[in-house]
C-alpha cells in the first residue's frame, strides 16, 4: 500500500468526477518520486448517511485518508501531503465557489509489524 482512501458525501454525485479525481491524485502521489508505481492504490467512498456543519442540504465534503508505510522523514511526508493537498484542491477548485465544502488530508503511517502484503503488480512493474 500507499493507500488513498477517500470519503465523499453522496451530494457530491454527478458534481466531482471521481474517478478522474482518483487518477489525478494517483499521479499526484506517483509524481513526488517517493511510491513505486505498483503500490499506490486509490479510491473513493461514497457516504450516504452525513451531517456537515450546520446540516444545510448543500453542504459537502471530502476526507482524505493517505496511509504509506513507516521511515520516511517528517520533510518527505510533509511534501507528500502537501503535493496531494494541491492536487485535489486544484481539481475542486469550483467547489470552493460557495461556502458549502470542507476538503481535509490525513497521513498515518502502516506499522509494519502488524501489516501483510503479497502484491503481483510489482514484479510486472519492475520489469518494465
Ligand atoms: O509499506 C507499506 O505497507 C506501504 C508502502 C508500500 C507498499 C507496497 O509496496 C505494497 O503493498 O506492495 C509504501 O511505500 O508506503
Amino acid at each position: 500500500m500507499p493507500h488513498l482512501t477517500l470519503e465523499y458525501s453522496a451530494n457530491l454525485d454527478g458534481r466531482v468526477d471521481m474517478p478522474l479525481l482518483c487518477e489525478e491524485l494517483s499521479q499526484a502521489i506517483l509524481d513526488t518520486g517517493m511510491f513505486e508505481h505498483g503500490a499506490v492504490r486509490v479510491r473513493a467512498l461514497r457516504a450516504d448517511a452525513y451531517a456537515v456543519a450546520d446540516r444545510l442540504p448543500e453542504n459537502a465534503f471530502i476526507d482524505m485518508s493517505f496511509r504509506i508505510g513507516a521511515g520516511r522523514t517528517a520533510a518527505d511526508k510533509k511534501r507528500a501531503g502537501t503535493a496531494i493537498f494541491a492536487a485535489a484542491n486544484a481539481f475542486l477548485a469550483p467547489l470552493f465557489a460557495t461556502p458549502h465544502f470542507a476538503l481535509s488530508l490525513e497521513i498515518r503511517e502502516i506499522d509494519a509489524e502488524l501489516s501483510w502484503k503479497n502484491n503481483a503488480i510489482h514484479p510486472r512493474l519492475r520489469n518494465k
